[in-house]
């Protein structure tokens, strides 16, 4: 469970959040809103990239805006980014395994996580591979791998699905929802993609303009005459 309360994070006089407040417990959790609506803000809040002006996170029984980054990362916050960070002159085991080193363990335990990882993704007969020759679905499988290898609480994939095809759609989509049964961490999703959404899904949360427009079951959330509104830009209904 995730219990976010009253964050807001102002640049200049632009409030990219503001005072947002919301418990998100899903084993998969959307994050949804128009083009600058603070989506991306809200998952750097949780990284540590950005400090709020105010308010708290309590994730898992740990309060996490105390935490830098680097203990964030430790403690179990992984993210993808949209320009995506995988390194080309490194093998994808390479890319993948740099997230164990922090975390102390032994070579036969960095071993076993490593190689679980890939094998979630679908990248052990790869693992050898330079990165710099794979194909952007490779490309963001191994940053998959690297949010989910080594026991991670939060994942925060940001827009994983740009620029794939529909039958790399599917087998995204397969792997998004089996990430909680694979390391039982909770996944943070943003994506334009309304579909990807609704399929991985089971809640969803809806920013415009910084501020939360609605909370709840996915279902629930898109067929709400606000959300409609934020998306359309027509006039809630009644
Ligand atoms: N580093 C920054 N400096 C100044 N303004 C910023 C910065 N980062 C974000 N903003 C502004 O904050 C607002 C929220 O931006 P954010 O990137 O969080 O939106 P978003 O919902 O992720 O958008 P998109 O869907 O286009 O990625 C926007 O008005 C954006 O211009």
């Amino acid at each position: 469970m995730i219990s976010i309360s009253d964050i807001t994070v102002a640049f200049g006089g632009v409030r990219a959040l503001n005072k947002v407040s919301v418990d998100l417990s899903d084993p998969v959790v959307g994050i949804i809103g128009p083009n600058g609506a603070g989506k991306t803000t809200f998952l750097n809040v949780l990284s540590g990239f950005i400090t709020p002006l105010s308010g708290s996170i309590r994730a898992f029984g740990s309060e996490i805006l105390p935490m830098p980054p680097h203990r964030r990362s430790r403690w179990g916050i992984r993210r993808s980014f949209q320009k995506e960070q995988v390194v080309d002159e490194l093998t994808i085991e390479d890319n993948v395994g740099v997230v164990l080193d922090s975390l102390g363990l032994g070579s036969a335990e960095r071993e076993r996580h490593l190689a679980a990882a890939l094998e979630f993704c679908g990248l052990s007969a790869l693992r050898k591979t330079r990165a710099g020759g794979l194909n952007a679905f490779e490309r963001r499988m191994t940053e998959i791998a690297r949010c989910a290898a080594g026991k991670p609480k939060i994942l925060m994939l940001d827009e994983p699905g740009a620029g794939l095809s529909q039958i790399e759609m599917d087998r995204l989509r397969q792997v998004i929802l089996d990430i909680h049964s694979f390391n039982g961490a909770m996944t943070l999703l943003i994506d334009h993609d309304v579909d990807l959404i609704q399929a991985v899904c089971s809640s969803t949360m809806v920013l415009d303009f910084g501020s939360l427009v609605v909370a709840g079951p996915t279902r629930d959330v898109l067929s709400d005459p606000r959300v409609r509104a934020v998306y359309l830009g027509v006039e809630e209904v009644a």
